[in-house]
């Protein structure tokens, strides 16, 4: 449903919120499953679009996919390499990973380019390059990727950026090919080690997730096993900074405080106090806030994903902070929706200056997720009247039970209905 979320502002958030599992992984997790030739049961799964649209995704497939509550059971055995060149593979942009999973099971895959969150040109030839040097053939014709192997052959690939999605999909092509794989540069992203969890309980023999160097060892069949997804860091790191930004007190449970470290010490640098237990961290914010900058980079580095609502939140800091995102060139859709807010932001290159104020209510739009997160962070922040963001279909990609929670901790929230009926603003 395109919808609008109506936030009236200005009231600290209290209380504990429970994450769920994360985004970033289940929708590597889920076409990794497809790789095995029996059940795999996946835990802690997120109930979010994303999510639901790969359990489409493998329905198409032929596999049998059963949903109770956060448990997805997948049941591979009938799966076929259908080719996919539209619908659902062009609503998420992680559709990609059905290119390796495919082509680790069957030599094959024709897949249509990926949709999702396009906030930027967002290109995969770094994934095309890992499966050409296993052995792949690649051609892209009428918008769909056509890859075929006989034979797929363990090799050297050094990425010459380091991708996350390059590197979980050179992961899971390389599980099934002859011989031994070195990813040479790979992302160290804790959802590149939870992908590697999962494979080597289906047999696969990989050694290094979560370094620069991953070896895969490629071996004849996986097979079903039961696995856990880790925590969702961003979620975590949105409800802290909106914790921040509301001068609230919230306990984010179901969280690995080491996977928030970046953002974290900045959250201290700014002056919020956090305090980590094992598997939760309280934030407690506070009256002012001190400018800082921040540096966008890859894990364990600060998250680009919580570089939009972390520029919400330097909005409520006294004087003039500078974000600078190194991951990608021009991540900064929100910007001009929060200058509708009041905010006074420039962006300059692949910087964001904002000066801190105090926000005012308006009609705004998510383009894309995270710039969903920097819009419902903001307009917590609003001390009177009521911001509306459409677009919420972006945000229901990657945070559970939003409104829900988000009244659980006393913010004034819900959704309705957008009657929007094109995409030029009527306001
Ligand atoms: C489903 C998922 O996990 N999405 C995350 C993943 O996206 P995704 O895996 O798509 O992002 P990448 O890590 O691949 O992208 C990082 C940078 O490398 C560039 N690049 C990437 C691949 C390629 O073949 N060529 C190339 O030039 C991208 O344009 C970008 O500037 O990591 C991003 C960076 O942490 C996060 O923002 C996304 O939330
Ligand atoms: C950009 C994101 O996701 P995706 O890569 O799935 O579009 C995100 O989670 O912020």
């Amino acid at each position: 449903m395109a919808g609008k979320l109506m936030v009236a502002g200005g009231r600290p958030l209290r209380g504990t919120v429970t994450v769920s599992g994360a985004k970033n992984s289940a929708v590597a997790l889920i076409p990794a499953a497809i790789l095995a030739e029996t059940t795999v049961v996946l835990d802690n799964l997120p109930i979010i679009s994303d999510v639901g649209i790969y359990t489409e995704l493998l329905t198409e497939l032929g596999a049998s996919v059963q949903r109770n509550g956060d448990q997805m059971i997948v049941n591979p055995e009938s799966l076929k390499s259908v080719p996919m060149p539209n619908g659902n593979i062009k609503k998420l942009r992680a559709s990609y990973y059905l290119m390796g999973a495919l082509l680790g099971r069957f030599g094959e895959a024709t897949i249509g380019l990926p949709g999702g969150c396009n906030f930027e040109p967002r290109p995969i030839d770094q994934h095309m390059k890992g499966f050409e040097a296993l052995g792949a053939e690649v051609r892209n014709e009428y918008g769909s990727l056509h890859i075929r192997a006989k034979q797929l052959r363990g090799a050297k690939i050094y990425l010459d950026v380091v991708s996350v999605g390059a590197t979980i999909n050179i992961m899971l092509a390389a599980s099934r090919a002859k011989g031994i794989t070195l990813i040479e540069n790979a992302a160290k992203e804790p959802e590149i080690i939870d992908v590697a969890t999962l494979l080597n309980s289906m047999g696969a023999k990989i050694k290094g997730a979560g370094t620069e160097t991953i070896r895969i060892e490629g071996v004849d069949s996986l097979h079903g096993c039961r696995h856990s997804i880790i925590p969702d860091r961003i979620q975590a790191g949105s409800y802290m900074i909106a914790a921040a930004a509301t001068r609230g007190d919230v306990v984010i449970d179901n969280v690995i405080p080491k996977h928030l470290e970046a953002l974290t010490a900045k959250l201290q640098e700014m002056g919020v106090h956090i305090y980590e237990m094992d598997e939760s961290i309280r934030v407690v914010g506070q009256p002012e806030y001190e400018s800082v900058d921040v540096k966008a980079l890859v894990y364990p580095g600060f998250a680009t994903d919580l570089q939009s609502p972390m520029t919400s939140l330097l909005t409520q800091a006294k004087g003039v902070s500078i974000l600078t995102d190194y991951v990608y060139n021009n991540r900064f859709k929100h910007v001009p929706e929060l200058i509708r807010m009041g905010a006074k932001i420039k962006v300059e290159g692949r910087s964001a200056i904002i000066e801190g104020g105090i926000l005012s209510a308006a009609k705004v739009r998510a383009t894309d997720l995270r710039a969903g997160a920097a819009l419902f962070t903001a307009a917590l922040t609003v001390p009177s009247g009521v911001t509306e963001i459409s677009g919420t279909e972006y945000i229901h990609r990657g945070y559970e039970n939003l409104v829900a929670n988000l009244r659980n901790l006393g913010a004034e929230v819900w959704e309705e209905e957008s009657t929007e009926l094109t995409a030029a603003r009527i306001d």
